[in-house]
């Protein structure tokens, strides 16, 4: 209905003129707009100016109808899409995030999300402009149908140009996308809270603008080039499109001269081409600009064709409850993707069910990479690991993380509550206030929360209103109680402990070896306090097992553990 606004307004325009025209030829005209009323005279165009108004009315409210539903629809799209992003993300596989290609495509597809999803609106408004070329169509052509066609003919240089320009446009966005993120890189390093601490310290401000002014330049140039051909040809189209308007507007005014049309005609015809012309103009822009959205569209849908690596098998083995024999490394090697270095290599050793293992090794030898290995973050390159005799490949993945909790060394602090904090160990029972506490009780963080103006709701770090930082070993007691939180099987600390106090490490550790009584445990410190306290210490050098014994066995025997120990305990004394 809205569509079809236009045209009525430009016929009832057509027959205000015509009247006036009438009106004012009459031979016999009254004197004052009392007698005009009076004789009746006035009655048409009034009525004809009431139905303007109306229209005018009716189209401005219709106007604000579509504009809300589509900023309503287009916000959806925007959350839609947002939360599928997120969904499917969270399915892909820690392999597949830490491609660069992989993150330009997410990239890509996160661009889609925010903003861009005029798509749908856009053919919304295509569709209604399209009943309104239809409509002003077959008023034309009831006078003109060959002005239609010189119309349309003018357009078509200006609708391939936009189309040329938009595929270009896209390919220079998406050949672009690694400058771009490392542009945010640059921009988020240089002003967030993260960071603030050591760029000042190092003066790094100066150093992180000047690289942001230098690849955002190389961005500017490309883009200026492109906006000014676009530019120039569209200028040239346009003339094109201009003389076609102004060559008919011309054959209609002559005709109007020379007597077949009347001056309401000129009016409506005259009023009927400019709009004609804005609309086929806008609609050919936005075909081609629909076609360019589409092309973006692509990356969303390129992005949820990524499938994960990692994933459960048809018909995948149950997870054991409880673990009886323990796993099983079997001559396991493994290349981070894209290195060519192994991380471990032919690495074979049992972790049995029940025990408590610590990993000790210098700076690379592989010890996060077993433990990654174990909790099935990656499959290995070569070799296997078996859970009670069965291949970890067998089972479903996030069943096994289910039974298996590991705080590693970069652990993440949420800027969320302090509960929620521990309770992201298990986030299912995130409202359960015993369980956390208790938690938190185990490792230690009940006195941190104890110190927070708000206990467990207090915000903790610096991004949120209120946020509280804690300190580097307040932060681990929380990462630790995660482990609690989540009661597995397995419990894994990937040296989560290294900002801790030394009592409070030590501490820390015995209530580790004596809460996982009955649990299968991996430890990994530096410290040989901590160390010591293990069932079975494993010594890894290159990527693979070097010895294995209790803390006396390996200090009594020469070779790298007796040597790290001794160096350690030198220092000390
Ligand atoms: N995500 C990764 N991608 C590529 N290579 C990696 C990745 N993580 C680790 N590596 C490489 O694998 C090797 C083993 O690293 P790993 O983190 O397992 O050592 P680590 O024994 O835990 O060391 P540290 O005591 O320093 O924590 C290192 O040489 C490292 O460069």
């Amino acid at each position: 209905m809205r569509a079809l606004q236009p045209v009525a307004a430009l016929f009832v325009a057509k027959l205000i003129v015509d009247e006036v025209v009438r009106l004012a030829g009459l031979a016999d005209r009254p004197e004052s707009l009392g007698d005009w009323i009076a004789a009746g005279l006035l009655d048409r165009i009034a009525l004809l100016l009431l139905a303007e108004f109306a229209l005018a009315v009716v189209a401005d409210l219709l106007g604000r109808v579509v504009t809300f539903t589509e900023s309503l629809l287009t916000e959806r799209v925007s959350i839609v899409s947002s939360v599928r992003l997120m969904e499917h993300a969270a399915t892909l596989d820690l392999q597949t995030f830490e491609d660069a290609d992989f993150q330009n495509r997410l990239e890509r597809a996160r661009r889609q999300t925010s903003g861009r999803m005029t798509l749908l609106s856009q053919i919304f408004a295509q569709v209604q402009d399209l009943v309104t070329v239809a409509s002003l169509v077959v008023g034309l052509l009831a006078y003109a149908p060959w002005l239609i066609l010189l119309l349309a003919l003018a357009l078509v240089p200006g609708f391939l140009g936009e189309f040329h320009f938009n595929a270009e446009s896209y390919r220079l966005a998406y050949a672009t996308t690694p400058e771009r993120r490392e542009l945010d890189y640059v921009r988020q390093t240089a002003a967030s809270v993260e960071t603030a601490k050591e760029v000042r310290i190092f003066g790094l401000d100066d150093f992180l603008v000047a690289r942001y002014r230098a690849l955002s330049a190389r961005f500017f140039a490309d883009n200026r080039a492109l906006a000014l051909r676009r530019a120039s040809w569209g200028a040239l189209f346009t003339a094109l499109g201009t003389i076609g308007y102004y060559a008919a507007y011309a054959a209609i005014v002559w005709r109007t001269v020379a007597g077949p049309f009347s001056v309401g005609d000129l009016s409506f015809l005259a009023g009927s081409f400019l709009r004609l012309r804005g609309l086929l103009e806008g609609l050919l822009a936005s075909f081609s600009s629909t076609a360019g959205q589409a092309l973006y569209l692509n990356d969303l849908f390129s992005f949820f064709a990524v499938r994960p690596g990692i994933a459960a098998p048809a018909a995948p083995v149950p997870v054991p409850r409880p673990i009886h024999g323990g796993f099983v490394f079997e001559d396991v090697g493994f290349r981070y993707p894209g290195s060519e270095r192994w991380a471990v290599r032919h690495l074979s050793f049992t972790l049995r069910a029940g025990e408590v293992l610590a990993l000790v090794g210098e700076n690379g030898a592989g010890k996060t990479t077993l433990v990654k290995l174990l909790a099935r973050l990656y499959d290995p390159t070569e070799g296997r690991i078996l859970l009670d005799g069965r291949d970890l490949r067998e089972h479903d993945p996030a069943a096994l993380r289910a039974e298996i909790g590991v705080i590693f060394q970069d652990f993440v602090r949420y800027n969320m509550s302090a509960g929620e904090n521990i309770a992201v160990g298990r986030i299912e029972a995130r409202e359960d206030r015993t369980r956390i506490e208790t938690a938190a009780a185990r490792s230690l963080a009940d006195g941190v929360v104890a110190r927070l103006p708000e206990g467990y709701e207090q915000m903790v770090g610096k991004r949120f209103t209120n946020g509280v930082e804690l300190s580097g070993g307040e932060w681990q007691k929380i990462a630790i109680a995660r482990a609690y939180m989540r009661e597995a099987q397995v419990l894994i600390l990937d040296e989560p402990t290294a900002a801790l106090d030394a009592r409070a490490e030590v501490e820390v550790f015995e209530r580790f070896r004596d809460l996982s009584a009955g649990r299968t445990a991996v430890l990994i410190s530096h410290r040989f306090s901590s160390v010591r306290m293990a069932d079975r210490i494993l010594v890894l050098a290159d990527g693979r097992v070097e010895a294995s014994g209790t803390h006396d066995d390996l200090v009594g025997r020469p070779g790298r553990y007796a040597e790290l120990f001794a160096l350690q305990a030198q220092g000390y004394r």
